[in-house]
């Protein structure tokens, strides 16, 4: 493709996204997957444009808007970023802005006039009020301001940053060495260990693992390193009974089945069986499927599964929530999500959590984990539980993980039953994992 035309493949794209403001993920599945003839290098540079004009979203609307110009759509937004960020002098832009078939059409006087006023200028401006500068609609600024204080803009700062590919090794058939190895055979190399997570392993941006051999053995599967962080922090082991209730597609599942040597039963639960099928096809791979059982669920009190009831050594309880942690993959989810979709959220969180302690056994553990950076729908929702629960004893991180005060920044000190991650402090998603245990003396509610 002609530089011009993947320019107006992005302004088309982003003019897409703002009118039907969908997940900007299926926005752009659907644009490719209506277009097959367009290359790899071109849907890898288009994909990367119109995820930077989504996270530059606040401050390129900011410009337009100090420059008095008076539309805000993609073609502005784009050019905007062409010199802000790209530093395109106005020659180089009008060559892709050239009429030219698949291209935009050429720049009249107004936008020449608006390149005129920001060469020179950078996206960032002393000007620009925190929320701005931030890339977070106000309301999410506020909240967020009331968390981090001084941190914020560092925190968001790396949410706004792509996030590179983790990978965990499935110990259920090699090692991380055989990992590696597999991977530089063929072809893949600037591996590098991941900090904290024992097997996991982290690689540039833009592989693409699904044509590997150790991704088609099984050896490998792609999860983040929070989430490899959240299934050391269930510590399974071998011959335990664990539900994992919310279980999805079944990235923990089958981490916990690698930290039991596939040896014990895990309870795969969910309300959407296509992403149950999905975890099946996946645990068969990983050479797992003898000790998972998927089964569908009407909802937390579904029937079948109340009869359950305190059985489990550990109950996983990754719930459904609002995602705000993982906005280095997915920077369209602020623009979103509102406060009304958090308190729906967390009404529902919460009734999962009652149910999911209801199916720990005497001496077994509840693990409460959200991919979100919401105090409501992670400290908020913790600390009722523990006023309410005097059954369940907070268990400290340091005691589930004794060298994790060493190696792992724990915000809030390593007695804190939970523990929050984020880009900015951890290199990875933002995420949070509380963990309890039921006390023997403790009534089942
Ligand atoms: C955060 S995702 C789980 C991700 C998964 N654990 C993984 O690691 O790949 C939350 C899951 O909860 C499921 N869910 C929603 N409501 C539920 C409910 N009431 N009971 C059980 N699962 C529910 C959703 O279908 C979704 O798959």
């Amino acid at each position: 493709m002609k530089p011009g035309a993947r320019i107006a493949a992005v302004i088309e794209l982003y003019d897409g996204w703002t009118q039907t403001r969908d997940d900007a993920d299926r926005v752009i599945s659907g644009y490719f997957g209506n277009r097959r003839y367009i290359g790899g290098g071109d849907r890898r540079e288009i994909s990367e444009r119109f995820y930077n004009l989504i996270r530059h979203q606040a401050r390129l609307g900011w410009w337009l808007a100090e420059c008095g110009y008076e539309f805000q759509d993609g073609r502005a937004r784009m050019i905007a970023e062409l010199v802000l960020q790209d530093k395109r002098k106005a020659e180089d832009i009008s060559s892709m802005f050239n009429g030219e078939e698949f291209c935009p059409n050429p720049l009249h006087p107004a936008e020449n006039h608006l390149i005129n006023k920001l060469t020179g200028k950078t996206l960032d401006h002393d000007g620009q009020p925190g929320a701005v500068k931030t890339e977070l609609p106000k309301w999410l600024y506020a909240e967020l301001l009331k968390l981090h204080h001084e941190n914020l803009p560092a925190e968001m700062a790396a949410y706004n940053q792509p996030a590179k590919l983790d990978l965990r090794v499935n110990r259920l058939q090699g090692t991380v060495e055989d990992a590696i190895k597999s991977l530089e055979a063929d072809g893949i190399h600037n591996i590098e260990r991941t900090p904290y997570a024992p097997n996991g392993l982290r690689l540039p941006l833009g592989v693409n693992m699904l044509v590997t051999a150790a991704y088609k053995d099984g050896l490998i599967e792609i999860q983040d390193e929070a989430s490899q962080i959240c299934v050391r922090l269930v510590d399974a082991k071998p011959g335990m009974h664990i539900l994992d209730m919310c279980a999805g597609g079944g990235g923990k599942t089958l981490g916990m089945a690698s930290d039991m040597r596939g040896k014990g039963h895990i309870l795969a639960c969910d309300t959407h069986g296509g992403r149950l099928d999905n975890s099946r096809k996946r645990a068969k791979r990983a050479g797992a499927g003898d000790c998972i059982q998927q089964r569908i669920i009407a909802d937390e009190r579904d029937s079948w599964l109340r009869n359950k009831s305190g059985f489990f050594d550990r109950v996983l309880l990754d719930v459904p929530c609002s995602g705000l942690g993982t906005l280095r993959r997915n920077p369209a989810l602020r623009w979103r999500i509102g406060q009304r979709d958090i308190r729906t959220l967390m009404a529902n969180q919460s009734k999962i959590l009652k149910a999911g302690a209801a199916k720990v056994t005497k001496g077994g553990r509840l693990i409460y984990a959200t991919c979100s950076i919401m105090p409501e729908e992670n400290e908020r929702l913790i600390e009722t539980f523990m006023r309410d629960r005097k059954d369940f004893r907070p268990v400290p991180i340091s005691e589930i993980w004794p060298d994790a005060p060493k190696s792992v920044p724990v915000p809030g000190g390593k007695d804190k039953p939970w523990l929050r991650l984020s880009p900015n402090v951890h290199g990875t998603d933002g995420f949070f994992v509380a963990v309890f245990e039921r006390t023997a003396k403790g009534k089942v509610k």
